[in-house]
């Protein structure tokens, strides 16, 4: 990598900082958009940000700024890191300040609760002048800021846009593998959240591996049934922004959708929990979606099913899980490559 580009990132969230501080690594003219005043001149003077990424020293040359407009004039890429809830009104915020031809990446992992549309989706009917990618993949975002090896997947229809920000990103803890089924890569981002959330319930509950691996594996064929319905590669799923985002957010306390699992498990409340994070899960909001979902194209997705019967309808999770294991036993692998 020898280019310097002038970059952007927006949001000032956990994963938003992980990402600008990667590109500041790698010698970018780094500039990172947040709401608050307080924490761009935390980021801008101490070179951290404590509430979202305690204790890890970033980058000095990455800047912050609340300007939006300045903050995206001249870029040659800009990552857009905000959750989905607040991702179409940024976009509008944005509309007139991209020019044609700039690179909008999305890693935003969750989907329109009132439309049902993914980020692209969305970023394409606000911001139809921008070349558009996405980004996902097993990216815990305090074990990238601690620059412990990752990998992660940009997808794309445009092989160029793939490239240039492969050049962008890669580092010697960071690689970007490339891929073309964007609709795949973005669902397996948004839907392994809610399977995370069940992971970590089970976990609170002190299930063996036996049953956690038997969770993640059926987690794996029911989200991957549910986008093959909805138009994706089922192979999407078997690469790092399927099977690997899956596994690591069901096996790590770093996930916050596995956390809000957890702690559920433990028989707190839901709102409680969200309220304590004080940072976003998607999961809780994709579940209602899948669970419209399945019942509206009549996808087989007992999974969905049973967590959203434990939250939103309060059944006992013992008694939930005694009917799932009395359910048809379907095929292991459903999918055959011809
Ligand atoms: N944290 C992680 O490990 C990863 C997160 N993601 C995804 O990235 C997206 C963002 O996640 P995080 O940064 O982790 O969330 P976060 O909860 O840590 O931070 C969210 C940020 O968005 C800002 N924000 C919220 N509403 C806003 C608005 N209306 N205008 C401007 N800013 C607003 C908040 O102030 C905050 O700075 C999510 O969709 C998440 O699923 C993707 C990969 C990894
Ligand atoms: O997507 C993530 C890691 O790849 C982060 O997951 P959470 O949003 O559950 O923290």
């Amino acid at each position: 990598m020898t280019k310097k580009y002038r970059v952007a990132i927006l949001g000032g969230g956990s994963f938003g900082t992980a990402i600008a501080n990667i590109m500041a690594d790698n010698g970018h003219d780094t500039c990172q958009w947040m709401r608050t005043g307080e924490r761009v001149k935390e980021v801008n003077e101490l070179h951290t940000n404590e509430v979202y990424l305690p204790g890890i020293p970033l980058n000095p040359s990455l800047r912050a700024s609340t300007d939006l407009q300045e903050t995206v004039a001249g870029c040659d890429a800009v990552f857009f890191s905000i959750p989905s809830k607040a991702s179409r009104e940024v976009a509008r915020q944005l509309a007139d300040h991209l020019a044609p031809g700039t690179i909008l990446v999305s890693t935003t992992k969750g989907i329109e609760f009132e439309t049902n549309k993914l980020m692209s989706e969305v970023l394409r009917e606000e911001l139809p002048q921008v070349r558009l990618g996405v980004m996902s993949g097993p990216n815990l975002a305090k074990e990238l800021a601690a620059r412990m090896i990752t990998g992660t997947v940009i997808a794309s229809d445009d092989p160029e846009l793939n490239i240039t920000i492969q050049d962008i990103l890669q580092c010697a803890y960071f690689r970007v593998y490339a891929g073309s089924d964007m609709y795949g890569v973005e669902l397996a981002g948004a839907l392994k959240n809610v399977y995370a959330i069940t992971a970590g319930m089970a976990a609170a509950l002190g299930c063996g591996h036996n049953t956690i691996s038997m969770l993640i594996t059926r987690s794996l064929a029911e989200m991957s049934r549910y986008a093959v319905i909805k138009g994706a590669d089922p192979l999407t799923f078997m690469g790092l922004a399927g099977v690997g985002d899956l596994f690591v957010t069901c096996t790590s306390p770093l996930s916050r959708n596995y956390r809000v699992g957890y702690e559920l498990g433990q028989g707190r409340d839901l709102n409680e929990v969200v309220a304590s994070l004080g940072q976003v899960a998607e999961g809780v909001n994709t579940l209602r979606l899948m669970k419209e979902q399945s019942e509206a194209l009549d996808i087989y997705m007992p999974l969905v099913n049973g967590l959203y019967d434990i939250i939103y309808n309060g059944r006992e999770v013992g008694e939930v899980i005694g009917t799932m294991m009395c359910a048809e036993q379907s095929r292991d692998v459903e999918f055959i490559i011809k």
